[in-house]
């Protein structure tokens, strides 16, 4: 049986002084939620929020990561820095780091190797543009992302992947998968892991669901058999709303 795992990504909303009264309030409203749980901050409030989690049911995630330990890189923030400040997980390969930074399958790749070389639970997202979709081809682009992401990953360490389906055109738009079409595509996902894996992993492996989930539509993805979670943008901001989805099985 697979946990059902609620992840909020907050982007680049909140400062970090709006982030720590946040997380305040989600360690008290979600003390009770029996889903496994996770928040990613932006880079300048994890420090802060690390504390105000510690000790809590909520695991502390980061929205991304440089593909090497440390060195030139002007800007980026290392695996170690993230170690360091008590980051359990990270969030690789979203379509808004791909579409608008230009990250490639190759340097995902990398950045998931180095972050399961660190023991860090990865949230690979994949998912296909409307394009793609219109063109028939949402499948196709969900498992080359997953082939690729996946390039020499073993199945040992697939125990700390979690899969995120963020289909593009939904991401923000209000506009939600139908529950069905989402189950087809985890499901067809699901059946890539086996092929590259076996069915033991591809039965284990946490497949997360992502764009435009909301407290009225969570139950019904929630219900599909191959959907095992939500990463969630817009409605984790709000604690209301996120915990409204924390707590949807109640
Ligand atoms: O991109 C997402 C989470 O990573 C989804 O965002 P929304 O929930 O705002 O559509």
């Amino acid at each position: 049986m697979r946990k059902t795992f609620i992840a909020g990504n907050w982007k680049m909303n909140k400062t970090p002084s709006e982030a720590v009264a946040f997380a305040k309030e989600l360690v008290v409203s979600l003390k009770d939620s029996d889903t496994k749980l996770m928040i990613a901050p932006s880079m300048t409030a994890i420090s802060q929020v690390a504390d105000v989690i510690k000790g809590s049911n909520i695991i502390l995630g980061a929205q991304n990561m440089a593909s090497v330990e440390s060195g030139a890189r002007t800007g980026e923030t290392s695996v170690l820095m993230l170690k360091d400040l008590g980051v359990e997980a990270v969030i690789l390969g979203h379509s808004e780091r791909r579409s608008i930074y230009g990250e490639s399958d190759v340097l995902i790749n990398e950045k998931i190797k180095l972050a399961l070389s660190h023991n860090l639970e990865v949230l690979f997202c994949i998912g296909e543009t409307l394009e793609e979709r219109e063109a028939g081809k949402a499948e196709e682009v969900c498992f080359s992302q997953t082939e690729l992401g996946l390039k020499g990953i073993s199945a040992e360490e697939m125990k700390n992947i979690v899969i995120a389906y963020e289909p593009v055109w939904a991401i923000g738009t209000g506009k939600t998968a139908s529950p069905e079409d989402a189950q087809a595509i985890h499901k067809a996902i699901r059946g890539k892991i086996e092929e590259l894996y076996s069915k033991e992993v591809a039965e284990k492996v946490i497949i997360q669901y992502g764009g435009s989930v909301k407290p009225g539509n969570v139950k019904e993805l929630m219900a599909q058999p191959d959907i095992d979670g939500g990463l969630i943008g817009g409605a984790a901001l709000d604690t209301d709303s996120f915990t409204a989805l924390a707590n949807y099985n109640k």
